[in-house]
């Protein structure tokens, strides 16, 4: 049971915020309603992380993120010295990402990668570069290795003289044998990987992606520093099962804001006609799967996507 003043504080944050957090997404044909989650047991017993835990719980966010942000809202507290219930937490160093060490960052890789198309096969791979997408990714999903090894070099030989970056999802020692451009891994990727193995994709050069899909994710991502960070799923996609619900269009907003120190990727059930809300959030780069693969005319789809999107 929260004691009074704590609960009153929490309905002030619910109150302020959930116009933004908890309605439902932007998004007509697959609205989702973000609905209240339990909260999570407190870590600690400051007001405002009391009030904040539960607050976030209630505007849909779950435990992880709830007690992320609710950590978050202590630390601005501190250090404001006040407590501003407008103010949704968005400083990198209430969230404990400030302060990293350069040299264990992997290599930069452009804020504006532009259109991203994330590809089931070498051909599509090439197919998509040669229509003008300028950064691709090889999402093969195999447990034969040498198939995978197969496909990898097919990628990285497709995007050849094209101009378009390669990431190779998930099969990262391919990836540095065929000296694609970068690597894509997930979190339980990034969790099964050894410190040896981070240390010998840092040491190929090759550039990092890594996905998330919420607050606790981000700062999992932040602590290796990766070359670029994807912000999913943003809507509903038919193509992958996901612990969280879609984040909407606030959220991640709210993510760009706050995690602006990193090239930005949003992903998951994009189409063409939500292009304009997502750059307006002010990610680098839009990746899609079906807008592509299931276009009717896809070297069509991809060149009309592509000009959507200001690639550096
Ligand atoms: C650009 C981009 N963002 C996220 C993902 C998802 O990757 P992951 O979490 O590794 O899941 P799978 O794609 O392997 O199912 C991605 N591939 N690309
Ligand atoms: C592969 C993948 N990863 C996601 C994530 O949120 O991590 S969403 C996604 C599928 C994206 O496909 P589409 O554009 O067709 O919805
Ligand atoms: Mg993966």
């Amino acid at each position: 049971m929260l004691n009074s003043d704590i609960q009153a504080l929490a309905d002030r944050i619910v109150h302020h915020h959930s116009a933004t957090f908890g309605a439902r997404l932007h998004h007509d044909a697959n609205s989702v309603e973000l609905v209240p989650q339990p909260t999570p047991p407190a870590q600690r017993s400051e007001a405002a992380y009391l009030a904040a835990l539960h607050a976030c719980s209630q505007l849909g966010f779950i435990a992880v993120d709830a007690e992320c942000l609710a950590q978050a809202w202590q630390r601005q507290t501190e250090r404001t010295q006040q407590f501003d219930v407008t103010h949704w937490p968005d400083d990198p160093q209430d969230f404990g990402l400030a302060g990293a060490d350069p040299a264990q960052a992997f290599p930069a890789c452009p804020r504006q990668l532009g259109l991203y198309g994330v590809l089931p096969t070498a051909e599509w791979v090439g197919r998509m570069a040669r229509a003008g997408v300028p950064t691709v990714q090889l999402r093969f999903k195999s447990d034969d290795q040498a198939a995978i090894q197969r496909e990898v070099q097919a990628a990285v030989k497709a995007v050849q003289g094209t101009g378009a970056r390669l990431f190779i999802n998930d099969h990262w020692q391919a990836a540095i044998d065929a000296g694609a451009y970068g690597i894509h891994v997930g979190q339980e990727d990034l969790d099964a990987l050894e410190g040896a193995q981070l240390n010998a994709i840092r040491a190929s050069g090759l550039r990092l992606g890594v996905s998330t899909h919420g607050y606790a994710e981000m700062v999992r991502a932040h602590a290796v520093q990766p070359s670029y960070i994807a912000l999913g799923a943003v809507f509903p996609t038919t193509l992958k099962r996901m612990a969280t619900a879609p984040q909407g269009t606030a959220r991640l907003q709210a993510y760009v804001r706050l995690m602006q120190q990193y090239p930005l990727v949003a992903i998951g059930g994009i189409s063409a006609e939500q292009f304009p809300e997502i750059l307006a959030t002010g990610v680098g780069s839009i990746a899609v799967v079906r807008a592509l693969v299931n276009a009717p005319d896809p070297d069509a789809a991809a060149q009309h996507l592509s000009a959507f999107i200001p690639v550096s």
